[in-house]
């Protein structure tokens, strides 16, 4: 099955094209890796897949919908991690988990269980009743992973996960990223890290000028080659094209 599909999708701003002709697909179980430079339309994508933002042209659906038409079914079925989004200042993460929870219409005791689950799995328990804005930006983020997996979402589209994390949470949030996928759900990660996208994801694509322009598998690499001097090969060629 697949998780999300893209054909065509177009968009700028006002004489900027941030996309310029996207075709993406991705499978169900895939934890797939959206690599490109400053500018390249990763947040550009993310926003209209996420049913944020418009495209253009083009077509899209994601987990089954299509984020223009009905953007509130996609955003039910997904987890939406942002980058550089705190939770809200004035609510502690136990209060700001309920209030996702409602928006959600998540049961109070799957809300806590989750919680629990959580706070424990990225060390933040001792925090749950901190107001959010006396939270460390490590903190804060492990607040931000938590309510993007609080309902289990089958597809999660996460920008940056690992900034501010400790190597230690990094690892264990790593590990389950991987175990998450292999139970069959889909993980949609825009990052800068081409070392973190070599050892975790299964596929890669990489974005130029509002264009894929490759995709590769980590698993395919030859002995001595590394990702991102293949990432940077890619947006080389790519450049020279424009
Ligand atoms: N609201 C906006 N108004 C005008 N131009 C915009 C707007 N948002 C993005 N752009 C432009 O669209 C292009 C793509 O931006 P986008 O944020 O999608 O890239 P990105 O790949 O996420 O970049 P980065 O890695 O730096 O976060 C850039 O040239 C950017 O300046």
């Amino acid at each position: 099955m697949t998780a999300l599909d893209v054909r065509d999708l177009r968009r700028s701003y006002g004489d900027v094209t941030a996309l310029a002709d996207l075709s993406l697909s991705v499978a169900d179980g895939e934890l797939f890796g959206f690599l490109g430079p400053n500018g390249a339309g990763k947040t550009t994508t993310i926003k209209i897949l996420t049913g944020q933002l418009t495209p253009d042209g083009g077509t899209a659906e994601v987990a089954g919908a299509d984020p223009v038409e009905h953007p509130l079914d996609v955003r039910e079925r997904i987890g939406i991690l942002p980058e550089q989004e705190s939770p809200p200042s004035f609510l502690t993460p136990r209060e700001y988990f309920q209030f996702v929870g409602d928006v959600r219409d998540l049961d109070e005791s799957r809300v806590a269980e989750a919680t629990e689950t959580w706070a424990d799995r990225l060390g933040f328990a001792e925090k749950l009743d901190t107001l959010s804005t006396d939270l460390s930006r490590g903190q804060q983020q492990k607040v931000m992973i938590t309510q993007a997996f609080l309902h289990d979402p089958g597809l999660v589209f996460i920008d940056e996960p690992l900034v501010n994390l400790d190597p230690i949470v990094q690892e264990r949030f790593k590990a389950f990223l991987t175990d998450y996928t292999e139970a069959g759900n889909t993980v949609f990660l825009s990052t800068h890290d081409i070392d973190v996208a070599e050892d975790l994801c299964t596929r890669v694509g990489v974005l130029s000028g509002g264009e894929l322009v490759a995709t590769r598998r980590p698993s395919d690499l030859d002995e001595g080659e590394s990702l991102l001097d293949l990432f940077l090969e890619d947006v080389d060629a790519a450049a020279m094209e424009a």
